[in-house]
Formats: C-alpha cells, sequence, structure tokens
C-alpha cells in the first residue's frame, strides 16, 4: 500500500487566526497549503457574477463540480484566479463572506468538493484551513487543532485587517455578521463548525501570533515526530 501524505487540519471560526497560522505552518514545515474557505467564496462569487439563485442548491452543484478555479503561488501569496480573472481581492469582501456562508450549507454543495479538497494532499504534507477539515475532509489527519478566539476579538481582528486592505467597515456591522455567520456556520445539518473530538483546542483570545504559531508547532511536531 502506498503510504498517504500527512495533514495538520487547522478549523475554527471567522477571523481566530487559522489563515495567519496556516500560512506560518506551511512556510516553516514546507508543505502545500489549502485554503478550502477560498473556494467556497470563489464559488459564491461565481454565484453573484453569473446571478445563479443563491437559494438554489439545484443551480448551485453544477457550479460547484465545473468551478475553473486555480489556486497560484505568486511571491509566496496565494492568487485566487476565477474563469481567468484574478479574484484575489474580491473574494475578501463582507458580500463574498456572507454569500460563502450560504452557498456552504447545502449538503450537495459541499459533496460537490470534496475530491477537489481532498487533491490538496500530496507529499511531503498538507495544511487544511477551514471548518470540517479534521471532522469530514480529512478525518483520519494525524494532528487537528480547533483555533478559537472571542467573537469581540475575532470582529476586532477582521476590523483591523479590512481597514488595512482600505475597506471602510463598521465594528457593530462586523461583529453581528461575524455571529451570524458563526450561527450558520455551527448550527447546519452537515459538517456543521464543531472540533473533532480528537482536535486539540486552542483559545487565541489573549495569544499573540507568534505564540500560537509556537504552540501549534510544537504540538503538530510531537505528534508527528518531526
Ligand atoms: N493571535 C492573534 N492576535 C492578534 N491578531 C491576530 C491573531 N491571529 C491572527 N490575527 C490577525 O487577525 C486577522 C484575521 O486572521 P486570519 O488568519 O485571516 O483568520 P481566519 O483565517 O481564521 O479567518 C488577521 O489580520 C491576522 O493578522
Ligand atoms: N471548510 C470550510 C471552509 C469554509 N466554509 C464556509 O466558507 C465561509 C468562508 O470561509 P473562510 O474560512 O474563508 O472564512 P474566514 O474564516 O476567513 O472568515 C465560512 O463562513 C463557511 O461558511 C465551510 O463551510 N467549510
Amino acid at each position: 500500500m502506498t503510504a498517504i501524505a500527512p495533514v495538520i487540519t487547522i478549523d475554527g471560526p471567522s477571523g481566530a487566526g487559522k489563515g495567519t497560522l496556516c500560512k506560518a505552518m506551511a512556510e516553516s514545515l514546507q508543505w502545500h497549503l489549502l485554503d478550502s474557505g477560498a473556494i467556497y467564496r470563489v464559488l459564491a462569487l461565481a454565484a453573484l457574477h453569473h446571478q445563479v439563485d443563491i437559494e438554489s442548491e439545484e443551480a448551485l452543484v453544477p457550479m460547484a463540480a465545473h468551478l475553473d478555479v486555480r489556486f497560484l503561488s505568486v511571491e509566496g501569496e496565494m492568487q485566487v484566479v476565477l474563469e481567468g480573472e484574478d479574484v484575489t481581492g474580491e473574494i475578501r469582501t463582507q458580500e463574498v463572506s456572507n454569500t460563502a456562508s450560504r452557498v456552504a450549507a447545502f449538503p450537495r454543495v459541499r459533496e460537490a468538493l470534496l475530491r477537489r479538497q481532498r487533491a490538496f494532499r500530496e507529499e511531503p504534507g498538507l495544511i487544511a484551513d477551514g471548518r470540517d477539515m479534521g471532522t469530514v475532509v480529512f478525518p483520519d489527519a494525524p494532528v487537528k487543532i480547533f483555533l478559537d478566539a472571542s467573537s469581540e476579538e475575532r470582529a476586532h481582528r477582521r476590523m483591523l485587517q479590512l481597514q488595512e486592505k482600505g475597506f471602510n467597515v463598521n465594528f457593530d456591522r462586523l461583529l453581528s455578521e461575524i455571529k451570524e455567520r458563526d450561527d450558520r456556520d455551527r448550527n447546519r445539518a452537515i459538517a456543521p463548525l464543531v472540533p473533532a473530538t480528537d482536535a486539540l483546542v486552542l483559545d487565541s483570545t489573549s495569544m499573540s501570533i507568534e505564540q500560537v504559531i509556537e504552540k501549534a508547532l510544537d504540538y503538530a511536531r510531537q505528534k508527528l515526530g518531526i
């Protein structure tokens, strides 16, 4: 039997710091990176571009199955290309964030995206960022981390991040959107946002980025014996 590449899954709610941690771990270990949220975001954007009804699972499933998306690495940064167009910035807007969490609630949409996500599993290993990486997509992953933080802290982080990118954002609106999205992600019938039973739960509310990276890398190295 061929050995399959190891996976480190990082799941958690919006703004917990998953993307930041995954990028740092992928760089440190020189492993591949899967940003599964970006796939749901691209699907949401494609639906908006093509005026597909985002309430219609029927209409979304074929889009998900045939999504023409490429993830490129340009000077160490991920570039997202949808149907030949660079949509790296556009998939991070609040409208796309909210639409992504709505299309992600449909079971057959998730099913249609499973194989695409699993294809990222390649040697020497994969760092997988999302909501259901440890529970559904890679249940056999040897290292699973669930990264959390209070909703206020996450909204604050997201506000600073969006402001840095030049977006004009209101904290109260951001907080209520984050809570609404968390509720939808946590309470959906399929692949809800919940820590895997064998995940290390890390609350980053009072931790710096450096502390989170150090703790996660120590834990992963110890579990993998590397
Ligand atoms: N422990 C932390 N303390 C303070 N800010 C953080 C921390 N972790 C991440 N951030 C910042 O919060 C923002 C959201 O982080 P990100 O990695 O995009 O979260 P997620 O992928 O979970 O939505 C980024 O601007 C990031 O730099
Ligand atoms: N594995 C995943 C990843 C994202 N998603 C959905 O996609 C949305 C956007 O994911 P994201 O990881 O880019 O979101 P942020 O954490 O960056 O805010 C989430 O709110 C989820 O609804 C999902 O359902 N499953």
